[in-house]
């Protein structure tokens, strides 16, 4: 195994590249695809290097995604259900239920620590080379990192590292709206939607896609009107449509108003509101809003700057995607590409599974990531949690399925804990019976997805997960249920 070479400068006779380091493999990107990355290429014996110019490892999700956003949701759940639902449960609150807008974040920021330090801790037990810069490509063996003004801990000096092999995970950024101006203070990003230091009384989303729902759940709890302008007829991009328009339903019910099949024409900041004018994707009717905060959700892009992937030729596609093979492979087969920089769905659990599989090829020649099976999850209350195919994609692909549901109010668990908005929504293959999606809204369906995941992994039928003794009472038996009405009737309902 190759061993760093501490400071002492070699010389790199292939490409006539002086080299200050050298490690087996380096990784570009310290996010889920990157960090995960780098921890399994150290397990498999690599000597390893993880380049990130943030200043602090866990890409997006730690910093300004995943983490902070699961934070404000449930603290902002929390406050709702004591303000709001508290008396019928047998709770008297004496005196008022207020928010701390400076402890909620401080809570968050903690939160964040912790973890994005954890990853630290992780680099340093499996003895990986941690360097804060950007990261670019100067030939296919040499990346440079490049020193950060202004970042601390940041390398003094260019640094070049050579090396054997390359992970690429520089993940993504924002989708900018063209023609509005994001200041983080009154037209925000989700970046800024995290930080946001006031509640805004009025509250305007541009794109009804989980960003957007997950943002106006915390906002339209902590007491902001909510109002979602969204492009399409449907909210919830790739949701089933029954599961989109049920959630359009319950979010409605929470308070949260929207604006479908609507295209904003501007958005515009005039000291402390933002003018926004809207038309009707039908009929061409304009409309003019005005809030309190505008939060620009269209989507996230690849992101690539700086990397200096032009130099070594890597392929990008028309959507700014770093192109790769089934492999991981980019058009040199030591550089491999993970995340959100190439094609799949933006999530972490997805980027992580890439980083895995890739150091896998790398060390073995196998791995395995399987598309059909990758979980999303919304954290709006109840959950929405969904794996495998849409009712919409197996009609499209002409499976014959049969569909299998069950309420949760028919559900105990859902019953005692006064919470049974939401229904399991199980699709079967119609001759062989596998599972080959579900859809959950519900109490922790981000939890209870897993399961189905399992089952499709393993190709199980419904008739074998019913088989499988659920506890009870826990809301898992509602999924059984389903499972049972897909290929029979369900016994609870
Ligand atoms: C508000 C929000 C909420 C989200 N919630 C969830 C969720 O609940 N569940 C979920 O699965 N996903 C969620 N996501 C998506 C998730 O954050 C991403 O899918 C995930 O972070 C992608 O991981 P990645 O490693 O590919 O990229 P990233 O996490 O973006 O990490 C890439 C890293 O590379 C660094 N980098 C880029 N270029 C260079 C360079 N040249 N040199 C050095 N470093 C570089 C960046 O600084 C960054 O830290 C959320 C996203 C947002 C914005
Ligand atoms: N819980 C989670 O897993 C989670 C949470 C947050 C973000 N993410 C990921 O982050 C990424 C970005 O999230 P997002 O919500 O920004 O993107 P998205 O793709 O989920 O949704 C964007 C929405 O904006 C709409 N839109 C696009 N252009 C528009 C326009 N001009 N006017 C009005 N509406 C428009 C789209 O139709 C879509 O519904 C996603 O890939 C998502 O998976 C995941």
């Amino acid at each position: 195994m190759l061993r760093s070479v501490s400071s002492k400068r070699s010389f790199s006779v292939a490409s006539r590249l002086f080299a200050n380091k050298k490690h087996e493999v380096v990784v570009i990107g310290g996010g889920p695809g990157g960090y995960i990355a780098a921890i399994k290429a150290a397990q498999q014996g690599y000597d390893t290097a993880c380049v990130e110019k943030r200043g602090r490892l866990g890409g997006t999700c730690l910093n300004v995604g995943c983490i902070p956003s699961k934070a404000l949701l449930n603290n902002s759940q929390l406050f709702h259900q004591m303000k709001s639902d508290a008396k019928g449960r047998g709770i008297d609150i004496d005196g008022t239920v207020n928010i701390n807008v400076a402890n909620l974040q401080k809570h968050k920021d903690t939160v964040v620590k912790q973890l994005t330090g954890g990853i630290e801790m992780l680099f340093k037990k499996h003895k990986i080379a941690y360097y804060k810069g950007e990261g670019s490509f100067e030939d296919t063996t040499h990346v440079k990192v490049s020193p950060v003004d202004g970042l601390e801990g940041s390398v003094k000096e260019e640094t070049v590292l050579e090396t054997e092999k390359v992970i690429v995970a520089t993940g993504s950024e924002v989708t900018p709206f063209p023609g509005i101006t994001i200041d983080e203070e009154r037209i925000i990003s989700s970046t800024g939607a995290l930080s946001l230091k006031e509640i805004p009384k009025r509250f305007t989303i541009i794109g009804g896609g989980i960003i957007g729902l997950e943002m106006a759940s915390v906002y339209s709890r902590l007491g902001s009107e909510v109002t979602i302008v969204e492009f399409q007829p449907q909210i919830g991009a790739s949701m089933d449509g029954e599961v989109a328009k049920a959630t359009q339903k319950f979010l409605k019910k929470q308070g949260i108003n929207f604006k479908l099949s609507t295209k904003v024409l501007s958005g515009v900041r005039e000291g402390e509101v933002v003018n926004i004018e809207v038309e009707a994707v039908k009929d061409g009717k304009k409309e003019k809003l005005q809030a309190d905060a505008l939060l620009v959700a269209v989507g996230r892009r690849p992101y690539i700057k700086g990397l200096n992937a032009e130099k070594i030729g890597l392929e990008v596609d028309k959507r700014g995607r770093l192109v790769i093979d089934d492999q991981f492979n980019s058009k040199h087969p030591n550089i491999k590409v993970v995340g959100d920089v190439t094609f799949g769905p933006m999530l972490a659990h997805k980027a992580e599974e890439e980083g895995v599989a890739a150091v896998e090829y790398f060390k073995t020649g196998h791995g395995h990531v399987n598309y059909n099976n990758i979980p999303s999850v919304m954290y709006s209350h109840p959950e929405v949690a969904w794996t495998g195919q849409t009712e919409e994609q197996l009609k499209e692909a002409n499976i014959k399925f049969k569909v299998g549901k069950f309420p949760f109010i028919a559900n105990s668990r859902a019953k005692t804990n006064s919470d049974t908005e939401g229904f399991v929504k199980i699709l079967i293959d119609e001759k062989t019976e596998r599972i080959l999606g579900a859809h959950i809204i519900g109490p922790n369906a981000g939890e209870m997805i897993a399961e189905a995941g399992l089952a499709i992994e393993y190709g199980a039928s419904a008739e074998d997960v019913a088989r499988v003794c659920h506890a009870h009472p826990t809301l898992s038996e509602a999924f059984k249920e389903a499972a049972m009405a897909a290929y029979d009737q369900p016994l609870n309902f």
